[in-house]
């Protein structure tokens, strides 16, 4: 399991750890492991053209530090400090030592063009806000030049607590940050200035249970995923109802169920109008005309794909005692007070703009801040939230619980219908026993993964991803 901690808990831990060792040593450490990534990056150190971007705290620290272990392995290293009157003086004395320079701003960006390597150790987990106005012509030309971008800590100018930009922040190739990952680097859209991520141990210990993000991992997943027993049978493992299509979208319903046969159930059962189709294309489907409430036993329900207009299947699904999944059409017809009445749990998974419609706000809001949006709506509903995207969020009702955060996905998911598989999925692993939340992010991870299987660098369909689910199932399980 990948964690993310917020700033207030990380400078808690390093106060902590400070305490216990001698001055300067946890920068020291910190600055090891960054120089040491600095170094892989650029093959050879030797005879390199290194250029420092240094704000007024201890980020700027690191970088100065970082710099003058590359200098002593041969490297040209200079540092640009953004406000020469407030920068860290044991890391300029420790960089000049080892032969490194410094220059001003003015002049810095032609530096900045000729380098090989720009560090970008403006501002860290004391920032605020997006950029300031005196460091933005650098990191746009640190943009244009062929420089690899190694930001450190945290792309200057993001968000470390909630992944919000909030005006200009630097775009990093690579990101060197320490003791833990910030909710910054998992969620979008801060997560695509960080480039990849390198997390480096400085000895900070992180209180347990105390994470707000979690992005699980193989194992994590694979311990999830129900394994029949050798007495199991249809019905132990669990019945999923679909309740989805429409007489304008009978896709819909084939595609949710295309997702719930690959999701661990014994059976599927189909309710609605698109059983004809259904059928047609997956013939061991239970289908039923009769309604949610006659068509028989489900430890689940997944309504609202395609559903249309359908306002009483929507809301006779929500009346039933077992676990609801809640998607697309079916999160607009359902009513909220529905929702929170409910005593058996509900999973609700929109995309940004179904969610903000149920916000009242814009999409770009929700887009821009997406911890603030998922958390914010399973408080309003009194349930688990997935919130779609390049990456998705499950968010829990009750506060504390970390949020799962998920990026095995890629844009080529971003097809009409993915999302009708994933609500199948998912509701499958929902009716085999998980809990929402591990239905949720367990489903979202085997359909991202499913999602890069299919498309292996072209465009695919919505029912390749479904049939892709077997084999990531399958290399999640197989480590
Ligand atoms: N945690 C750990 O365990 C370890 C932490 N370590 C390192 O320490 C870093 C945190 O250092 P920090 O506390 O000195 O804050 P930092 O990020 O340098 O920023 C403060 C300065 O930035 C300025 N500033 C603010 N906003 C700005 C903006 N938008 N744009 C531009 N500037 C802005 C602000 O200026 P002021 O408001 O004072 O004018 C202030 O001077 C952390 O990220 C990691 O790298 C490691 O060394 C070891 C282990
Ligand atoms: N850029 C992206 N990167 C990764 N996954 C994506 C991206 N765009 C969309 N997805 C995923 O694709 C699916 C699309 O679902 P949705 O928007 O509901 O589509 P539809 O309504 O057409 O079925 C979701 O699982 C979403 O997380
Ligand atoms: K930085």
């Amino acid at each position: 399991m990948r964690t993310a901690y917020s700033v207030e808990t990380v400078r808690a831990a390093e106060r902590e750890l400070m305490a216990r060792l001698p001055e300067g040593a946890l920068m020291q450490r910190a600055a090891a492991g960054l120089a040491a990534a600095c170094a892989d990056l650029l093959g050879r150190v030797y005879g390199r053209r290194v250029v420092l971007l240094v704000g007024s705290g201890d980020n700027g620290g690191d970088a100065l530090h970082a710099g003058a272990r590359l200098a002593r392995r041969g490297a040209g290293v200079t540092a640009v400090p953004l406000s020469p009157e407030r920068v860290h003086e044991g890391g300029l004395a420790a960089l000049r030592r080892a032969g490194g320079s410094v220059a001003g701003v003015a002049g810095a960006e032609d530096l900045i063009e000729r380098a090989d390597l720009v560090v970008d150790g403006i501002v860290g987990i004391g920032g605020k806000g997006g950029l300031r106005a005196e460091a933005v012509p650098l990191t746009e030309a640190a943009a244009r030049a062929r420089a690899a971008v190694v930001a450190v800590d945290l792309p200057s100018g993001v968000d470390a607590d909630t992944g919000e930009v909030h005006g200009a922040a630097v775009r990093a190739d690579l990101t060197v940050t320490f003791g833990t990952h910030k909710p910054g680097l998992l969620v979008d859209p801060a997560r695509e200035y960080a480039g990849s991520v390198r997390l480096v141990d400085i000895g900070l210990e992180l209180p347990g249970g105390s994470a707000q993000l979690e992005a699980l991992q193989h194992a994590d997943v694979a311990a999830l995923l129900p394994v029949p027993a050798p007495e199991s049978d249809k019905y132990r493992r669990g019945v999923v109802g679909i309740a989805a299509g429409s007489a304008r979208y009978p896709g819909a319903a084939v595609l949710a169920v295309a997702g719930a046969l690959r999701g661990g159930a014994g059976a599927v059962r189909y309710v609605g109008p698109a059983a004809d189709a259904v059928i047609a294309r997956f013939p061991e489907t239970l289908v039923s005309d009769q309604g949610p409430r006659r068509a028989g036993r489900v430890q689940a329900w997944v309504v609202g794909p395609g559903a249309g207009d359908d306002a009483d299947t929507v809301n006779e699904v929500l009346r039933a005692e077992v676990p609801v999944l809640v998607d697309a059409d079916g999160l607009r017809l359902a009513e909220a007070g529905a929702v929170r009445r409910r005593a058996a749990p509900t999973l609700m998974t929109p995309h940004a703009g179904e969610a903000a419609a149920l916000l009242g706000v814009s999409r770009e809001e929700v887009e821009g801040a997406r911890l603030a949006a998922v958390r914010e709506l399973a408080g309003r509903y009194g349930a688990t939230v997935l919130l779609k995207g390049s990456t998705t969020l499950v968010a829990d009702a009750a506060d504390g619980v970390p949020v799962r955060v998920n990026a095995t996905g890629t844009g080529w998911l971003a097809t009409a219908g993915s999302g009708d598989v994933l609500s199948g999925l998912a509701g499958s692993l929902l009716a085999a026993g998980l809990s929402t939340r591990d239905a949720a992010s367990a489903g979202a991870y085997l359909h991202g993964l499913a999602g890069r299987f299919a498309a292996d660098g072209a465009p695919v369909g919505a029912l390749d991803v479904a049939g892709a689910v077997p084999g990531a199932w399958r290399d999640v399980v197989s480590g």
